[in-house]
């Protein structure tokens, strides 16, 4: 799999206080990397050193086909980004707004109206940028990002400001993009629900230092099934000199096989040796449950 991204040692300091350190992450063509971490773990420090919007101390930033990005800003062209808020000129619609980064770059016009249909901007389009709501200065913030149609797009927190729908109609926007435009995406999200329904790959900083990278599956536990039973001991011995593999929990019986045939099985045992079954639920770890895990233990 070829990287579109390459850190490797990135250390960054402010007024002698470390915000990254020694920071090592890697981006693949096509993911969707969600970047996490709490506030001020260095989320947006690193995506600036990305676009080259600060300096840093030390380590060493490749992208596309292992350019260092310290030796030419060529790469910028093949870069859309959303970090913080989004600037744009109040006084011009949002289509003028498009339209300056399209001429400065000698974009195709198609890319304009193609950019506000993405983000959902098309109706609004001709309406002064300062009269936006909210969520939709956020979009315009986003198509600004996609007008270049780039290789690789960053977004800081891109939800921001949005209501449910808006939030759900961009992260399905932004699940498209890969396939649609072969863009590699890497985005950074207060809402974990989102990430998790979006991202293939994700990293998790904490005081500037990786605490993971990997897919989505490698870091939740499995999927169990919880089974809650009226006598929990005499459940439990059924169950587990019935062959079946379950461990017990204070409130519950816990099997690792969700398979159909065993549930029914187990449920079975359980009721005509007169168990009574409240529960049967499969557990899925979520990723707000692994991310508060792993970021608890500093
Ligand atoms: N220009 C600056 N001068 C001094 N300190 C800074 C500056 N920019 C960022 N920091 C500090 O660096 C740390 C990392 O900030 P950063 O904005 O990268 O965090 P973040 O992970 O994006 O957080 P959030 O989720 O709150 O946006 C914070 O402690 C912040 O106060």
């Amino acid at each position: 799999m070829h990287n579109v991204i390459e850190i490797d040692g990135l250390t960054k300091s402010y007024g002698g206080k470390k915000v990254l350190n020694n920071l090592s992450i890697v981006v693949q063509q096509g993911d969707i990397y969600g970047f996490l971490g709490p506030n001020g773990a260095g989320k947006s420090t690193t995506m600036k050193a990305i676009l080259r919007l600060i300096q840093t101390n030390a380590g060493e930033i490749k992208v596309f086909d292992g350019e260092d990005i310290s030796l030419s800003n060529e790469y910028l062209r093949d870069v859309g980004a959303l970090i913080e808020e989004p600037s744009f000129y109040p006084n011009l619609s949002g289509y003028e707004n498009l339209e300056i980064v399209q001429k400065l770059a000698h974009l195709p016009k198609e890319n304009i109206t193609e950019a506000l249909k993405i983000v959902g901007l098309n109706d609004n389009a001709k309406k002064l940028a300062k009269n936006y709501s909210l969520g939709m200065k956020q979009r315009l913030g986003i198509a600004l990002a996609l007008v270049k149609f780039p290789k690789l797009l960053i977004l800081d927190e891109p939800t921001n400001g949005l209501d449910p729908d808006g939030v759900r109609e961009i992260r399905e926007t932004i699940k498209s993009l890969p396939a649609k435009y072969g863009m590699t995406v890497m985005i950074s999200s207060h809402i974990l629900s989102e990430v998790d329904k979006m991202a293939n790959r994700i990293g998790i900083i904490q005081n500037g230092t990786l605490k993971f990278q990997g897919a989505l599956d490698e870091l939740k536990a499995a999927d169990c099934l919880e089974i809650k039973v009226d006598n929990l001991e005499k459940g439990y011995e059924l169950l587990d000199q019935g062959g079946f593999d379950v461990k017990r929990e204070d409130d519950a019986i816990i099997s690792s096989n969700i398979e159909r045939g065993n549930v029914i099985d187990m449920n079975s045992l359980l009721v005509s040796e007169g168990v009574g079954v409240y529960g049967l639920n499969v557990h899925h770890e979520s990723l707000e449950e692994v991310f508060l895990k792993l970021t608890k233990e500093a």
